[in-house]
C-alpha cells in the first residue's frame, strides 16, 4: 500500500497527482513522509475574543465593513476593514497593498494569515487570498482543530489540497513498519513512527508536534552520524603506515625555533606524533584560530614523515601561500638532509619534479591541487596534509588516501566552529584544537569608519609606517566595473601610490601572471614594499608579523569568517595591530556585521554570527563541503541535537548483532554506501 501511487488515493485522480510530483510526492509513502515545514495556530471564531498580543494567526470569514484605504506617505499606505468569522468579528490592517482595495468588496470572502496587535485590537494580515465562500464554510463546521500544519506548497497545490490528501492517506493506513526498536525510543525520548506520522500531519498541541517532528530529524541525524562513526572506526581498524618518531631529532628541531611553542601546540604535536607512531592510519583535524600557530605543528608531521623514510605532502589552497610554505620550509628541512620540492599549476620543467617525486629523492612536497594529479606518481606518500579551505569531503578525503598505501591524514582548519558542527562536518575525523594564541600577542584593534574619512585612515597608516611598521589595503575587486560596485585594487593602487608618495606600495591581485605575485609577495614580505593593495588573494595564511594595520574596503560586501581571516593577516607578531573596516553601507545588516567585529576577534563567536547571519549554504557552500543533502535535519536549527545524536550512534554500533536493529541498520547501511564508500 504505501509503494501505491497517490493517484488512486481518494480525490486525487492523475492530474493532482502530477501536481504532487513537483514536490516530489508520487507515492503514499512519499506523502505521509512530506513533513510539514511549521505549525500554525488556528484561530477559529470563538476564540477571537482570546487572541494574544503577537499571536500567529490564521482565518477565514466574510467582510462586513467598507475597506478604508490610507496614503500615509509615498511608500506608506495602509487598508483597514473588519471581518466576521461567523461567530466574532476582529479589525484587520493591510499594509502597503492599496491595490487591494478594488478587490476587497463587503460580504467578500478571504483567508488571511498574520499576526495579532493587542493594542490596536487588530490583526496585521501577512497573507491574503480569496477563497470560495464554500470553502469558509466548510472551516467553519470543523473547529475543533486548533493547530494545523503547514507545508511547503506550489501555485496549483493549496495548503487545503496538501492537508485533505495526506488525510485521505492517513486514513488508508493502518500501521508503519517502524524502522526503531522499542527500546531504542524509550531510551532517546522518540515517539513511535506511526504517532509521529499521524501528530505531524493532525496535530493535537505543540508540544506533541515539535516531538513528533523530533522523530524525523533525530533519526536522520543519527543515520548520518552512525554511519560517520562506523567510518571513522573502519579507518581506525586500518592497517596504517606505523612511523617511526625520531624523538631527539623532533625535540632538538623545536628547541632550536626561535618562539616557545604553546601548551596547545605541544598538545596538539603530541597527539599527532602518537597517530603516526600507531598502526593505525591517521585521520586528525587541526582547528585553530587565525594566526594561533598551526604551520609549526604541520611542519612537525612532515619532518616525522621524512625522517622516518616516508614523503609528505603539503596542499595548500593558494600558490602564493605554497609558496610562502616552500620558502619557509627549504631552509629547516635542508639542515636535516630532507629534500623540499615545490609544485604548482606555474612550476616549469614539471617533468623533472615529477621524477624526483617518484625515485623518492623529494621528501616533502609543497603544492596546490596539482600535487595530486594523476600523473604525479609517489614512491613511499605516507603523510597528506592538506587545509580545509579544500573542502574536500569525506568520499575525496578517501581517494586521496588512495595516492599511497593508506598514509596519515592531517587536514588543518582556520575557521573555528562550534564542537556540535565540526561533529557533523567531520563526524569522521579525530579532532584536535589550538585555542591558546602564542605569548605576547595584543588583541587587535578594530575600527568601522565610514569612507568619508579616509583621509584621517591615510594619516593613521602614515604613522604606522613612519614607525618601519607596513600596512595591507583589501579591496573587494580587480579593475572597476560597470555592473558591480566597490573599489577596485588596480585603481586605488595608482591614487594612493600618489598619496603615500614617500613609501613603496606593491599591488598584488589574482590577475596577475604567478611570476609578479611572487615578486610582489616577495618583496612585501622583504620590507621593500611598505604596503601592499590587494584583492582577498591574502586572505589565507599569508604571514607577514611586521604588518600593523590593515585596511578593508567595502568591508560590507565580505562574509563575517572573511574579514576574520583577512584581519588575521595582522596582530602576528607582539606588535599592537589595527584592522579598519571601510563600510560603504547603512543598512542595518552592515551595521550589525561591523558592530560583531568591533566587539570581538574571537573566531568561533565570529563564525557561529556568520552561519546565523548567511545561514549554512552560503557560509560551507555546502555541496563542496560533501555534505549530504538532509531532508528532516537542519544544520542551523537542530544543531543542539548533535550531541544526543553522537550518544545514540555509540548506543547503535553496540547493537551491530542484535536483530532488533537490522531495519535501521539496513538504512545506516544504504546511506553508508551511498555517501561514504
Ligand atoms: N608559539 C609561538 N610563539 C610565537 N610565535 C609563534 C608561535 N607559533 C607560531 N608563531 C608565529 O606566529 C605566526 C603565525 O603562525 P602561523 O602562520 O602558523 O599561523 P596559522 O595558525 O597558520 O594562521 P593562519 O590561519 O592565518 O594561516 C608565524 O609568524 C609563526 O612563526
Amino acid at each position: 500500500m504505501l509503494k501505491r501511487d497517490i493517484q488512486f488515493l481518494k480525490g486525487v485522480g492523475p492530474q493532482r497527482a502530477k501536481l504532487f510530483k513537483k514536490l516530489g510526492v508520487e507515492t503514499v509513502e512519499d506523502l505521509l513522509f512530506f513533513i510539514p515545514r511549521d505549525l500554525q495556530r488556528i484561530t477559529n471564531a470563538n476564540s477571537l475574543t482570546n487572541l494574544q498580543d503577537k499571536e500567529k494567526v490564521s482565518l477565514e470569514g466574510q467582510i462586513v465593513e467598507t475597506p478604508f484605504l490610507k496614503k500615509v506617505r509615498n511608500n506608506l499606505s495602509f487598508i483597514n476593514t473588519t471581518i466576521s468569522t461567523g461567530n466574532g468579528r476582529v479589525k484587520i490592517v493591510i499594509f502597503n497593498r492599496p491595490y487591494l482595495l478594488n478587490k476587497l468588496k463587503v460580504n467578500s470572502f478571504v483567508a488571511i494569515e498574520g499576526v495579532y496587535n493587542n493594542q490596536y485590537k487588530q490583526i496585521t494580515v501577512s497573507d491574503l487570498k480569496f477563497p470560495s465562500s464554500k470553502s469558509v464554510a466548510i472551516n467553519e463546521k470543523t473547529p475543533e482543530s486548533k493547530y494545523v500544519p503547514v507545508y511547503n506548497s506550489t501555485e496549483e497545490l493549496s495548503q487545503k489540497i496538501i492537508r485533505q490528501t495526506i488525510f485521505a492517506a492517513l486514513t488508508t493506513i493502518k500501521n508503519i513498519d517502524d524502522s526503531l526498536p522499542e527500546e531504542f525510543r524509550l531510551r532517546f525520548g522518540l515517539h513511535s513512527l506511526s504517532e509521529s506520522i499521524r501528530g505531524i500531519h493532525l496535530p493535537v498541541s505543540e508540544q506533541h508536534w515539535h516531538k513528533c517532528k523530533n522523530r524525523f530529524i533525530f533519526e536522520e541525524l543519527t543515520v548520518f552520524q552512525t554511519a560517520m562513526l562506523y567510518s571513522k572506526q573502519l579507518a581506525h581498524n586500518e592497517i596504517g603506515i606505523q612511523q617511526y618518531i625520531d624523538n631527539r631529532t623532533v625535540e632538538g628541531f623545536i628547541n632550536n625555533l626561535k618562539f616557545s611553542l604553546t601548551d596547545d601546540q605541544k598538545k596538539v604535536i603530541g597527539d599527532i606524533l602518537r597517530d603516526m607512531g600507531s598502526q593505525r592510519s591517521m585521520n586528525r583535524l587541526v582547528q585553530g584560530d587565525v594566526g594561533s600557530g598551526k604551520t609549526i605543528v604541520a611542519t612537525v608531521a612532515l619532518l616525522v614523515a621524512a625522517l622516518s623514510g616516508g614523503q609528505g605532502v603539503l596542499l595548500a589552497p593558494t600558490e602564493i601561500l605554497a609558496e610562502q610554505h616552500y620558502k619557509n620550509l627549504y631552509p629547516i628541512f635542508k639542515e636535516h638532509k630532507i629534500e623540499v620540492v615545490i609544485l604548482t599549476s606555474s612550476t616549469k620543467d614539471k617533468e623533472k619534479i615529477y621524477m624526483k617525486i617518484q625515485g623518492g629523492e623529494s621528501q616533502v612536497v609543497i603544492g596546490t591541487h596539482a600535487v595530486l594529479q594523476q600523473n604525479v606518481e609517489y614512491k613511499n606518500l605516507s603523510l597528506i596534509v592538506t587545509d580545509e579551505q579544500h573542502r574536500f569531503g569525506v568520499k575525496q578525503r578517501a581517494a586521496l588516501r588512495a595516492k599511497g598505501k593508506h598514509p596519515d591524514v592531517l587536514v588543518m582548519s582556520a575557521t573555528p566552529i562550534p564542537r556540535t558542527l565540526s561533529q557533523v562536518l567531520y563526524g569522521d575525523l579525530d579532532v584536535s584544537m589550538i585555542k591558546q594564541m602564542p605569548m605576547g600577542r595584543k588583541p587587535i584593534l578594530t575600527y568601522s569608519v565610514s569612507p568619508q574619512s579616509r583621509e584621517k585612515v591615510y594619516e593613521f597608516i602614515i604613522k604606522e609606517l613612519k614607525q618601519g611598521k607596513q600596512g595591507y589595503i583589501i579591496c573587494p575587486l580587480i579593475e572597476e566595473s560597470e555592473k558591480v560596485t566597490g573599489e577596485s585594487a588596480i585603481t586605488y593602487h595608482s591614487n594612493v601610490s600618489k598619496i603615500f608618495d614617500k613609501y613603496k606600495v606593491g599591488l598584488l591581485h589574482g590577475q596577475m601572471k604567478q611570476e609578479e605575485k611572487d615578486q610582489a609577495m616577495l618583496k612585501f614580505k622583504e620590507g621593500y614594499f611598505n604596503m601592499l593593495v590587494s584583492t582577498t588573494v591574502v586572505e589565507v595564511g599569508v604571514d607577514v608579523p611586521n604588518a600593523t594595520v590593515i585596511v578593508i574596503e567595502n568591508a560590507e560586501k565580505f562574509g563575517l569568517a572573511q574579514l576574520h581571516q583577512l584581519r588575521g593577516r595582522v596582530g602576528r607578531s607582539s606588535l599592537q595591530s589595527y584592522c579598519i573596516l571601510i563600510c560603504h553601507s547603512n543598512s542595518e545588516t552592515a551595521k550589525k556585521r561591523m558592530g560583531i567585529m568591533t566587539s570581538t576577534t574571537d573566531g568561533f563567536r565570529i563564525s557561529e554570527e556568520d552561519l546565523k547571519l548567511r545561514g549554512p549554504g552560503e557560509f560551507f557552500g555546502i555541496r563542496q563541503h560533501g555534505l549530504p543533502e538532509f531532508k528532516y535535519f537542519n544544520l542551523l536549527n537542530d544543531l543542539s541535537q548533535v550531541s544526543k545524536g553522537k550518544e545514540a550512534a555509540e548506543f547503535l554500533i553496540s547493537k551491530l548483532q542484535d536483530e532488533r536493529y537490522a531495519h535501521i541498520f539496513s538504512k545506516i547501511s544504504d546511506f553508508y554506501h551511498n555517501y561514504l564508500n
